[in-house]
């Protein structure tokens, strides 16, 4: 009798994706206006590990959040996913969530980390909600096991994109084990590299309206396809995304609160006020919409280098300290932020602005440039004995990054293949430990990793 010749197991292996910053237009988004917004080195790592024919299980192992959940195959509702009015294909556009399927895959998600507070278990139903959303679209129920084991230096909830990135993450790996996803290689060509990023945007999007609720697309979008970006939301179909190629190198300071939120609170909050007060609202989005196009026109013509008149620096800076104020206005500051910006302006080293949704995390802040070691190193310590964090903040990061293998080849020719495997992942000590492991952070530059990068209008 001739023996069935049993198919390979993929190899395991990895892709990432980039956080941000909102430099300028954060919220005003939600609402059609422009929003410039640029990729930052913090990174999440997403591990895929094929599991034997035998075993028909799922796992979503995100160490970060501490959410280890395995799922049956079998169980999980395919045929509301795959009858023939619900079915969407890997090139479908969904721009909204279907009630009934996020109704089937509540009791699966709902199902996770029964015994944690809800406050934590929230934050592990929304990461298992996306998953599960994008899983039972672009999958099948042949699929074979998997696990994904996800690590990330961004923080949480922080205001940097870490649930977009960790659904850029998912998407990517969704749509290339299907093997709907061409590359990425470093001869593809641009407008197919451009094809590839937008159906990853796409499908990003879609597990980030089920995280967010409300989301515009703005850090899916940057996340995906990285550098820096002008986003702008249409009405009706797909935003409008303009790569600024020449955006500035700029000097920016980035600090944590540490005051975690959620991003859907943050723009709920909005929407209730502009319900409440629909004039003043509208006019404080549309003056956010003009500083955005203003800061634009300034970076455009201005080359911000190491020769940039200290006029340009400062109207740039001026620009962020009114769209932090017009934030404030909105209700979307925090005590700490304030704080944060206070101690800024105290020791006068620049102007400051919340990035992404505020209510806490992050705050960014313009160097002048004719700013003392000496005054910088103070305020770093005030920063510290106040419980902030800082980070670096290196604008215009790649998008997703694919290593298939997940092995690195980093010696000289190529040669002294490491394998990095769950363990590894798992075990790997801070956001130090992943880069180290990974070799794709502030460095980006072993040897394995590959990038699709957009296309230049
Ligand atoms: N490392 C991670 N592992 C698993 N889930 C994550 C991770 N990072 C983010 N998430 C998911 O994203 C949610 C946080 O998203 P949220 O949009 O509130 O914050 P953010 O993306 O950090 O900030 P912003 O949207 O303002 O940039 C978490 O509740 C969790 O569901
Ligand atoms: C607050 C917001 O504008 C940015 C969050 O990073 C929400 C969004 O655009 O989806």
């Amino acid at each position: 009798m001739e023996r069935k010749v049993s198919s390979p197991m993929a190899p395991a292996f990895m892709v990432s994706a980039p956080g941000k910053v909102i430099v300028f237009g954060e919220h005003a988004a939600v609402f059609g206006k422009p929003a410039v917004a640029a990729a930052i080195s913090l990174r999440s790592y997403l591990l895929v590990t094929t599991l034997s024919k035998s075993r028909r299980t799922v796992t979503l192992n995100f160490i970060d959040i501490g959410l280890n959940h395995t799922w049956i195959i079998d169980t999980l509702p395919w045929p509301v996913f795959q009858h023939a009015s619900k079915k969407r294909f890997y090139y479908s556009l969904v721009d909204a969530l279907d009630p009934e399927l996020l109704n089937a895959i509540t009791p699966h998600a709902e199902a996770v980390s029964r015994d944690l507070p809800e406050k934590q278990r929230k934050m592990h139903v929304r990461s298992a909600t996306a998953f599960l959303y994008l899983f039972l679209s672009l999958s099948s129920s042949e699929s074979p096991g998997f696990i994904y084991t996800l690590r990330s230096t961004i923080p949480i909830g922080a205001g940097l994109g870490s649930s977009a990135s960790v659904c850029v993450c998912l998407s990517t790996a969704l749509l290339l084990q299907t093997r709907t996803l061409a590359g990425p290689h470093p001869d593809q060509p641009l407008k197919e590299a451009e094809v590839q990023i937008e159906r990853i945007n796409q499908w990003a999007f879609v597990g980030e309206l089920c995280i967010h609720g409300d989301p515009s697309g703005v850090d899916n979008t940057v996340s995906s396809g990285g550098k820096a970006v002008l986003f702008h939301k249409n009405t009706s179909g797909p935003p409008s995304v303009t790569p600024l190629v020449n955006f500035p190198k700029l000097r920016l300071l980035l600090v944590d609160t540490r005051q975690p939120r959620s991003t859907a609170t943050q723009v709920e909050k909005v929407r209730r006020l502009k319900d409440n007060h629909p004039k003043t609202t509208e006019l404080i989005l549309d003056t956010i919409g003009q500083l955005t196009a203003s800061a634009l026109e300034l970076i455009s013509s201005t080359t911000f280098d190491g020769n940039s008149t200290y006029e340009a620096i400062e109207r740039l800076g001026t620009l962020i300290r009114m769209n932090h104020g017009l934030l404030v206005a909105l209700g979307v500051s925090h005590p700490c932020l304030e704080r944060v910006r206070e101690l800024v302006d105290f020791a006068d080293i620049g102007w400051t602005k919340l990035t992404g949704a505020g209510g806490g995390g992050c705050a960014i802040t313009l160097s002048r440039p004719d700013v003392k070691e000496e005054t910088v190193e103070e305020l770093d310590r005030k920063f510290i004995a106040e419980g902030f964090q800082k980070y670096e903040a290196i604008l215009g990061a790649d998008g997703v990054g694919v290593l298939w293998p997940a092995v690195f080849r980093n010696g000289p020719d190529g040669e002294n293949g490491e394998e990095i495997d769950q363990k590894k992942l798992e075990n790997a000590v801070g956001a130090r430990g992943i880069e180290q492991l990974v070799g794709v952070g502030v460095r980006e530059a072993r040897e394995g990793w590959r990038f699709w990068t957009r296309a230049e209008d």
